[in-house]
């Protein structure tokens, strides 16, 4: 079974049954079950990729591993080189048994990609253009990125507790259009002489007719509020998102529609993020707000993503790059990728239980006060990757089975 946003108003609502953003209800662990015999198969593709990536994608497997045996779900895991490690082992960042043999699978599971090392490639050897290339092969253009602050990570939130306390927001990025693939781009000479480097910001009606519809259908499950971010101000582009917007909203008049220019939407989110409920924006906006959003929950080592097309497998991943400054150190935070695998079983195979399993087994982690750097605050136990990564797997293990 694979991922799969049916965008037509009939066939919607298979997804919409699943578009809730994750509820964390911590349970505390009692008994230890075992797990039930398989009866479900998926496969799935692992891409570890550079820096933190192959440390967070090797805990996540076993715990998503673990936490499906107990729904009777057995993975098919097969591993593939993506990003910089392709780079190095096949001189291309995706090669293309990486992205058939991830085509042919149920979901994938991305770590990170990225690193000094590949910093100063050509654009098409640049780990990064793998990547670009992956969401547009598998044509995941919706990319939900949920925030939301845990009352156990309040006090690692930048911001005051009145203010963090209580976030929940989605942020629905459009995800294989924009600036990020828009042509022309390049470097070229100007007509004054002078170097220049470009991009181009473009969008047709039907990437934002149907990021748009994501949006506000996403929204409906959620507290009925979008707000659409944009710089209609000034871009030509922004201009047409808004209209296009505005036109499909006239199928939600239930949904509460708002529009806010970028930088003011930048400042909103420090000064009041609580306003907000779901975020619909473009590629690049989405990017860069993310990762703004990600601080205000404690660290962008929680921030989880699902990124999912029309059909075919989606794509799982945290929010976060490869992080090279702590690579290697058994220091990165890994639930981000423990919380996508969960997203993967929820979005992508529709395996609710298992995905709550993981869910509440990561809340009871941190109820049990288990910290990496990155989330430590006083008071807490400051634990590497591998380890905060066993307690997860305690907390999967002892709790009450959901459904077996
Ligand atoms: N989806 C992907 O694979 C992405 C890849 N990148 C690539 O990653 C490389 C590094 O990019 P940066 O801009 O430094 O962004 P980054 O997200 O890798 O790191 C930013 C900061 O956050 C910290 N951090 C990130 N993830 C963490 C985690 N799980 N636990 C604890 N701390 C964490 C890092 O140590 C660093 O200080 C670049 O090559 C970039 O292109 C960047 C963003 C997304
Ligand atoms: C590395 C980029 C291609 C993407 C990025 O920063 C992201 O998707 O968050
Ligand atoms: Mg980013």
């Amino acid at each position: 079974m694979a991922a799969c946003l049916q965008l037509n108003a009939k066939s919607y609502r298979a997804f919409l049954s699943t578009t809730s953003a994750p509820k964390h209800s911590a349970k505390p662990a009692r008994m230890r079950c075992s797990a039930a015999s398989p009866s479900k198969r998926y496969s799935i593709t692992l891409l570890p990729g550079d820096g933190i990536g192959p440390e967070v994608i090797s805990v996540a497997k076993n715990v998503l591993n673990l936490a499906a045996s107990f729904e009777g779900i057995e993975f098919k895991f097969q591993e593939m080189p993506m990003g910089g490690a392709a780079l190095d082992l096949t001189g291309v960042p995706l090669p293309e048994e990486t992205l058939s043999v991830a085509k042919q699978s149920d979901a994938v599971l991305l770590g990170a990609i990225g690193g000094y090392k590949w910093d100063n490639n050509e654009k098409h050897l640049k780990p990064e253009t793998g990547l670009l290339k992956l969401r547009e092969g598998l044509k995941v253009f919706a990319n939900l990125r949920p925030a939301t602050v845990l009352p156990q990570l309040v006090d690692s939130s930048t911001l005051k507790k009145e203010v963090a306390e209580g976030v929940d927001l989605l942020v629905v990025r459009e995800l294989t259009g924009g600036i990020y693939f828009g042509k022309p781009r390049g470097f070229g000479t100007n007509e004054d002489g002078a170097e220049i480097g470009f991009n181009t910001e473009v969008y047709a009606s039907y990437e934002i007719d149907r990021i748009a519809r994501v949006a506000f259908e996403t929204a409906r499950k959620r507290r009925g509020k979008l707000c659409s971010v944009d710089k209609a101000n000034v871009l030509e582009a922004s201009m047409f998102w808004r209209k296009r917007v505005i036109q499909i909203a006239s199928e939600y008049p239930d949904v509460e529609l708002s529009h806010m220019y970028v930088d003011n939407a930048a400042m909103q989110l420090i000064r009041n993020p609580k306003q907000f409920d779901t975020i619909v924006t473009n590629n690049i906006f989405g990017d860069i707000l993310s990762d703004e959003a990600s601080m205000i929950t404690g660290s962008i080592g929680m921030l989880p993503s699902a990124s999912l097309g029309e059909s075919g497998p989606g794509l799982f991943e945290p929010i976060h790059g490869s992080a090279p400054d702590i690579a290697g150190q058994d220091k990165a935070n890994p639930l981000a990728t423990i919380l996508s695998a969960a997203m993967l079983l929820k979005y992508g195979l529709g395996e609710e239980n298992a995905a709550k399993r993981i869910e509440a087994a990561v809340l009871d982690t941190l109820n049990r006060d288990f910290r990496t750097g990155d989330i430590y605050s006083p008071g807490t136990k400051l634990v590497g990757c591998k380890e905060i990564g066993e307690e997860v797997l305690k907390s999967v293990d002892a709790q009450v089975p959901a459904s077996v």
